[in-house]
Order: C-alpha cells, then structure tokens, then sequence
C-alpha cells in the first residue's frame, strides 16, 4: 500500500478516485464557501482551542507537506465547543500551498482562493480508541481550516521555516518540541462549518470541517521557504519542488455550510 497518489498530472486529484472512488462522494472537501449562502446558526456556541498544555514531538516531510505531530495520548490539547458534541485531540498540523505567485489555499471562498492554508486536525478520543479508527467514521475527526494570506511577516512562523531545511525531502524527520499553535491563530475565531472529508487520500468522509473566516498574514518571503521542499526523497534521481500540494474545490452536492457569527 505504498502511495501511489500526488499532485502531478499523472497521479493528481483529478486521478484519485481510480483507486479512491469516494472521490466522487456526497461529502468530499474542499468546497467553495459562498458567503451569501451560508446560513448563519444561532445555536452555535465558540470553538475554543486549548492548546495551552499541548506538546509537539517532531515536524517531518510526508511526501505530500510538512507535518508537525503532537503526543495525543491524553486531553493535554484539544477542540471544543462549536458544533462538536466531544473535546477532540490534536494530532498534527500541516499546510497546504502553490507555486511562486499562485494560490495554493484548499477552500475558496466566493471563487477566490488564498495563498496556503493551515490545517490542524484532531480526532475524537471519547467515542474512538485510535486516530486511524476515528479517521474512518463519521464524526472521528475535526480539523480547523486557517488560511493564510502574503503581507508582513508572521511573527511565529519563523519557529517552523527556520526547520524546514532539516526535512527538505521526502521521510524526513525532526525533533520539534515546544511549540504551540495557539501563535497561528487569528485574533477572531468566527468560523464556517460544514461535514466534509480528508483531502487527501484515503479522503474519508469523516471530517468536521471548521474554517476561521480571519485569516493570518506570513509574507512571501516565509512562503518561499515552503517551496524549497521537495516531494521526493533525497536518493531519488527526479527532483520535484514540493508546492501545489492542494485539492481543488468539490461538488457541495446540497451541504449546507453553517456560519457561526
Ligand atoms: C485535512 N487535510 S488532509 O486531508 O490533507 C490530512 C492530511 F494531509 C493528513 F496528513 C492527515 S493525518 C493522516 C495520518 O497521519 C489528516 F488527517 C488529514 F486530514
Ligand atoms: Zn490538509
């Protein structure tokens, strides 16, 4: 079960439903979030973040994006509130983006995409035993969508670019501890919410999508160091700029998308 999938032209998401059929399923992610027609739902209290005793373990290239992983072995860093019925654990977080001068976001919003966006993705620890339990059912995973946009530097974000020469290549990986994401987000926490899925295979439709409607600014020159990672491994001969590394939006097929505020 080696990956046999990536963003090329041979092996990208317009190919993935050959060996992922629920590629063309009811509830795929990214969507195009159309403001104006999402409807805004009172009931629905604040998402919080408690990533205050969060502890990150590594950050590592995939083949696919940077990952940074935290121990989840316990409540220490979690999301509530919002439309989740649990606390949901934090996994890891990642990024997704484009190529010099091209957005690279997953969601759109209105037809308009933004530079990158920032996925940190939690699983449901009271109803599932395991992360790969949970990342198969239904409502096993939340992951808060945050997108980024080019200006000024980011004031944190220089704690993740300065590793990122040490996991240049595919299957490497660094320590990376203390860091708390909690420096990535936005000042405002209002958000979109829809049921969506992974996307990336296996694109499993059990993702509770949360999207901060503020983004974050990085400046082109943080951007810039995303890209001089590379998809493939150091021995292999085809060297492949990592960038791009994003599913275009997917039917909505009848999704309502919730607004919170
Ligand atoms: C939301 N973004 S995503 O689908 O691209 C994505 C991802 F890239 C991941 F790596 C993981 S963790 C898989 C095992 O580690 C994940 F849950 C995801 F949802
Ligand atoms: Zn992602």
């Amino acid at each position: 079960t080696g990956c046999n999938w990536g963003y090329g032209k041979e092996d990208g998401p317009s190919v993935w439903h050959k060996n992922y059929p629920i590629a063309l399923g009811k509830r795929q992610s990214p969507v195009d979030i159309i403001p104006d027609e999402t409807v805004r739902d009172f009931s629905l209290g604040p998402i919080v973040p408690d990533y205050d005793r969060c502890t990150s373990v590594n950050i590592s290239n995939n083949g696919h994006s940077v990952v940074v992983e935290f121990v989840d072995c316990d409540d220490r860093s979690v999301i509530r509130g919002g439309p989740l019925d649990n606390p949901y654990r934090l996994k890891q977080f990642h990024f997704h983006w484009g190529g010099k001068g091209h957005d690279g976001s997953e969601h759109t919003v209105g037809g308009v995409g933004y530079t990158s966006e920032l996925h940190l993705v939690h699983w449901n620890a009271i109803k599932y035993r395991s992360f790969r339990e949970a990342s198969k059912s239904s409502d096993g995973l939340a992951v808060l969508g945050i997108f980024l946009e080019t200006g000024d530097d980011h004031r944190w974000l220089h704690v993740i670019t300065d590793a990122l020469y040490m996991v240049k290549y595919k299957g490497s990986v660094t320590d990376f501890k203390d860091f708390n994401p909690r420096c990535l987000l936005p000042s405002s926490l209002h958000y979109w919410t829809y049921l969506g899925s992974l996307t990336t295979p296996p694109l499993y439709e059990s993702v509770t999508w949360i999207l901060l409607k503020e983004p974050i600014t990085v400046s082109e020159r943080q951007l810039a160091m995303f890209r001089m990672l590379q998809f493939n491994a150091e021995e292999e001969d085809e060297r492949m700029r990592m960038e791009n590394n994003f599913r275009p939006p997917q039917p909505l097929e009848g999704r309502t998308v919730l607004s919170s505020n």
